[in-house]
């Protein structure tokens, strides 16, 4: 379970790019956060996971301030950025050795979990090599598995979905699928309303920092219908795609 109460951001004290926000992501259910480029996703989505923090409110993610509390907040979850191309130098295995001893995983939990999601990801053989020499969807699968290697119990994706190849997408869709139905806490971005309609069982739509919608998806359609400016967002994502 993710809350923000009255969440607020300003970059350099300009305008507010993120403005009092108030969000519960449950537990079970699979949460796409969905807004036009520039809507204040990658921010909000910073505040949560303690990269940046808010002017104003609150956040907490199981019950733990991240600010006040951050260790056992950061415990948690699992972040994955919107930008896979990080530590370059290291072989992909030493990659999710150092994310699971960070994490403090034991030898035997990090063989089973790497090695099953080696598996799932068609990963096993470039382990040994340098992520640089990885392509931006292995680059991010690596990403996925770095930040899946402790098994936290929320997940929080940054437009996890671009520019991976249909079938680790479709995997990558299982395993939150799989994690929701065990009461767990799946929240992903993303700027393309077929992504969202394909995967999520709820929506929250920010655009220019505010929240216009949460709700389910048959009931996000029925309001876009009724809601000139929300169909305006509405006809940009779908352009995006
Ligand atoms: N470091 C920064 N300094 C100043 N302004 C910023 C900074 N980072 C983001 N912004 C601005 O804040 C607004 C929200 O940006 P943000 O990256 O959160 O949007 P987003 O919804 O994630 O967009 P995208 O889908 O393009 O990633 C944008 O207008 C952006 O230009």
């Amino acid at each position: 379970m993710i809350e923000l109460k009255n969440v607020s951001k300003t970059y350099n004290g300009a305008k507010k790019v993120v403005e009092n926000i108030s969000l519960a992501i449950p537990d079970g259910e699979i949460i796409g956060f969905l807004g036009p480029n520039g809507a204040g996703k990658t921010t909000t989505i910073k505040m949560i996971t303690g990269i940046l923090e808010c002017d104003e409110g609150t956040i907490s993610i199981n019950g733990y301030d991240i600010n006040k509390n951050s260790i056992e907040a950061k415990k948690q979850f699992g972040f994955v950025p919107d930008n896979p191309n990080l530590f370059l130098r290291l072989k992909g295995i030493e990659y999710l050795n150092f994310m699971a001893d960070i994490y403090g995983v034991s030898t035997e939990q990090r063989l089973n979990r790497i090695e099953e999601m080696s598996r799932r990801f068609d990963m096993a053989n470039a382990l040994g090599d340098q992520i640089q020499s990885y392509s931006h969807g292995m680059r991010q699968k690596i990403m996925v598995m770095g930040a899946l290697v402790h098994e936290p119990p929320v997940w929080i994706l940054d437009e996890p979905l671009t520019g991976l190849d249909p079938k680790s997408a479709y995997v990558l869709k299982e395993m939150m699928k799989e994690h929701t139905a065990n009461n767990k806490t799946v929240f992903f971005s993303t700027h393309v309303l077929d992504v969202a309609e394909k995967v999520c069982d709820r929506v929250a739509i920010i655009n220019k920092g505010k929240i216009l919608f949460t709700g389910k998806l048959d009931e996000m359609r029925n309001h876009f219908k009724s809601d000139e400016s929300l169909e305006k967002i509405f006809l940009e994502m779908t352009e995006n795609e």
